[in-house]
């Protein structure tokens, strides 16, 4: 059995749950099941808080994991990633009232408040600023108002939170985190778990790529593909009209719309897009 741990709520919960379904996997019914036990796929799946979940993987109580980078970063668990999820995006942080700092140097001897306390003193310990890490549990932002802090370190997504009390980021990003499945560090890779990162890269080649079709003529062959170049090759099969052929190849889901025009100007019609439901390559 492979053993899985999954956000139970939160930023990364619905997210994980629709990438696991995709992939095959059983997933919960409810918000109130803990366990989840799918023996047709030899797996069991505990739904734990997103921030406890690199503990359990780097203790070794679970074999992996799906939480956000910087969770990872911040746990300082004996973990690693294996594999980028492509969901629960968003950047890590410094935030004040505007116009009172420009950079992560003027945090010199600061109060800083944050969730993320192992990721913000990594951060300033590999800056060289020593400043006053104050650790609280969320709602961070609201630590300035309140005169705990005279600046917060926290995950920014739309900004929405920030705009709302009336502070703005500065410096650079102090890390830019999506969800993640994760490992305990040199941990032998279980067959199960291979066919989970098989089937999760699968997942999100499907969401990235279409499947196209056209019929072009045998003259502007090479020209089209050059524009469809697939992924070993396209497929072309004769046409029952004289000089056309049919092309069919999967084609990045950005810009395809570019590649539609690009392939009328060159004289293809039919030119059809599908979605890809699942996908192995
Ligand atoms: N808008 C967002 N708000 C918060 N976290 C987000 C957002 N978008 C993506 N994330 C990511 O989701 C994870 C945080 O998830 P979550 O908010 O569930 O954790 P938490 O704040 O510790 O939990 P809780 O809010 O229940 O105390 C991080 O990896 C973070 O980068
Ligand atoms: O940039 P935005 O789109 O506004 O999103 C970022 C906000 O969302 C999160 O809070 P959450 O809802 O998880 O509450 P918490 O602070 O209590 O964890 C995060 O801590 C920020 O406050
Ligand atoms: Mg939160």
């Amino acid at each position: 059995m492979l053993r899985l741990a999954v956000p139970n709520k939160g930023a990364l919960a619905e997210g994980a749950q629709t990438v696991l379904k995709e992939a095959g996997y059983r997933v919960r019914k409810d918000s109130k099941e803990l366990v989840v036990i799918d023996p047709d796929n030899s797996c069991e799946l505990f739904f734990l808080r997103p921030k406890d979940i690199a503990v359990y993987v780097g203790e070794g109580t679970l074999d992996a994991g799906i939480t956000g980078r910087d969770m990872l970063q911040d746990s300082g668990a004996r973990v690693e990633e294996i594999l980028p999820l492509g969901f629960g995006r968003s950047t890590f942080r410094f935030a004040a009232d505007p116009g009172v700092f420009s950079s992560v140097a003027d945090l010199k001897g600061k109060r800083i408040a944050t969730a993320y306390a192992g990721l913000l003193e990594g951060y300033l310990a590999e800056q060289g600023v020593e400043a006053r890490v104050i650790k609280l549990d969320g709602a961070v932002e609201t630590a300035i108002r309140l005169g705990v802090a005279d600046a917060v370190a926290d995950v920014v997504e739309t900004g929405t939170t920030l705009r709302n009390i009336g502070l703005e980021v500065f410096g650079e990003p102090i890390a830019r985190s999506e969800a993640v499945l994760i490992q305990r560090t040199d941990a032998v890779e279980s067959p199960a778990l291979r066919q989970l990162v098989r089937r999760l890269q699968g997942v999100l080649v499907a969401r990235d790529y279409v499947m196209m079709d056209y019929d072009i003529r045998v003259e502007r062959i090479e020209e089209a593909i050059a524009l469809t170049p697939g992924m070993e090759g396209p497929t072309v099969s004769p046409l029952h009209r004289e000089g056309w052929v049919a092309v069919r190849a999967m084609v990045p889901r950005t810009g395809h719309q570019q590649v539609m025009d690009q392939l009328w100007e060159l004289g293809a019609k039919a030119i059809l897009v599908t979605a890809i439901y699942a996908c192995r390559l």
